[in-house]
């Protein structure tokens, strides 16, 4: 019998593998498969943070309505004001944020004006009250004052039929106050991403379970569970799977029928129990399923039906480190959210980095500002695959480039901080 050919072995320093994708390559694969799933809803404001807009937002009418003031002071004609010295003008009114001087301000005269206060007729300028000395009906004001200061005109937040959000934004805090502001009470957002996810391996138990010898409790439901409700979906919690092909078969079947994307973890490497592969074979199309990175190399992407599949590997580190890189811009575009390139800043080591040529390395740092307010990256010590504490501990990756052999401190690298991850 002819034995299958080897892989070409790695030397002893490097870690590189013929069959294995870069990671650009990778996310170009997801991209090229991955689009936004149809529907929309419409949903009260306060339920509206995290969802994907549907529809660009166009602003109904100017924000703020009204030219209005930004001090509490006096609204004045600017014509009115000296170039030296002071002038004394007549206080003819008052208005209020809510109750509007209803008059038109004539020649020498001011309107007493607070924050907020609707900008009367006539007036060009205001003067805050600190510039100013009342006295009875007049108030004194000297020079140095100019047309439109102190002036919120009118739209200069959002004008009228400005695209105020476009669709595909997802929507913060602050975007739930902007389309307040407009007095819109809905909006139309993109339906919820329905996300089935499960762990595979016979060496898992419950929380709350006796832990026989060689088990593990299963912590990537919970590490997955956290990232896929920062991220909004539904999620579709399928517990435990054992390493069994026929209940895995089953599993992602069911999986893909109630689903936009499944995404398991474990046995998707080339143990004798990791029928991952095997199985998303059978019932679907993988399209790859190892890339040239660590941690993360075993991962399966394709199609099952009208479903896509991540079959992330096992190891801890590697579920969040997959998610993060692979399956969490994935999802957002099926969400129909604008893509986002990650920031990278580029900082020195503050401690060495041990690492083998081959595949590009997402290890784990925390971002450090020396005395001196420049800022530098410490590794958070271990970084092996199943260190996860090496993951809750970090605030950022440090990016090695495949080339890389390690670092020394001083070196420069390229950091990514963690964007919902800690
Ligand atoms: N001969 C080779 N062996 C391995 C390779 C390889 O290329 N050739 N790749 C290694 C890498 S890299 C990874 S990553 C793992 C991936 O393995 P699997 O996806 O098959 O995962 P398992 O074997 O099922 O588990 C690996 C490890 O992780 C623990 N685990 C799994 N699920 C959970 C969970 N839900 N909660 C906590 N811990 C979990 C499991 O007990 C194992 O220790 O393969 C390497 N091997
Ligand atoms: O590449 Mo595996 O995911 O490191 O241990
Ligand atoms: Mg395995």
């Amino acid at each position: 019998m002819t034995q299958p050919p080897l892989d070409p072995q790695p030397s002893c320093c490097d870690d590189y593998d013929p069959h294995a994708l870069g990671v650009e390559e990778a996310l170009a694969r997801i991209d090229a498969v991955v689009a936004p799933v149809a529907g929309c809803e419409r949903v009260a404001l306060r339920a509206a943070l995290g969802r994907v807009l549907a529809a660009d937002v166009i602003a109904p009418a100017d924000v703020p309505a009204h030219a209005n003031s930004a001090m509490d002071g006096y609204a004045v004609r600017a014509a009115d004001l000296p170039a030296g010295g002071s002038v004394s003008l007549r206080v003819v009114g008052t208005a209020l944020a809510g109750a509007a001087w209803d008059g038109t301000l004539g020649a020498g005269e001011a309107v007493r004006i607070m924050t907020g206060g609707v900008l009367p007729a006539g007036a060009d300028c205001v003067v805050m009250q600190e510039a100013a000395l009342r006295d009875g009906e007049e108030v004194r004001i000297g020079s140095g004052h100019r047309a439109g200061q102190n002036i919120r005109l009118a739209g200069e937040d959002l004008p009228r039929g400005a695209t105020v959000l476009a669709a595909g934004r997802r929507l913060a805090p602050a975007d739930l106050g902007v389309l307040a502001s407009l007095g819109l009470a809905e909006v139309t957002v993109r339906r919820r991403l329905r996300v089935a996810f499960f762990s595979t391996g016979d060496e898992l138990r419950s929380i709350g379970e006796a832990l026989d010898a060689g088990c593990v409790y299963d912590s990537n439901r919970y590490s997955l569970h956290g990232l896929l409700t920062r991220l909004g979906v539904e999620l579709i919690d399928m517990g435990v799977v054992r390493d069994d092909a026929a209940a895995l078969r089953t599993a992602f079947r069911e999986a893909a029928a109630c689903a936009d994307a499944v995404i398991s973890s474990g046995g998707v490497s080339v143990g004798e129990a990791d029928f991952v592969k095997e199985i998303l074979g059978a019932l679907g199309h993988i399209d790859f399923w190892k890339i040239a990175m660590k941690p993360g190399r075993p991962l399966a992407f394709g199609r099952i039906g009208d479903a896509v599949f991540f079959g992330l590997p096992g190891n801890p580190v590697s579920v969040v480190v997959t998610f993060y890189q692979f399956v969490q811009p994935a999802l957002r575009r099926m969400m129909g959210q604008s893509a986002t390139a990650p920031v990278r800043v580029r900082v020195p080591l503050l401690a060495a980095v041990k690492k083998r040529p081959g595949r590009v390395e997402f290890q784990r740092g925390v971002l450090e500002r020396a005395a001196d307010g420049s800022l530098g990256v410490r590794p958070t010590g271990e970084q092996g695959s199943g260190i996860l504490s090496s993951i809750s501990r970090a605030d950022c990756f440090i990016v090695l480039p495949t080339a890389c052999a390690g670092g020394a401190p001083g070196d420069l690298v390229d950091v990514e901080p963690f964007e919902g991850l800690c």
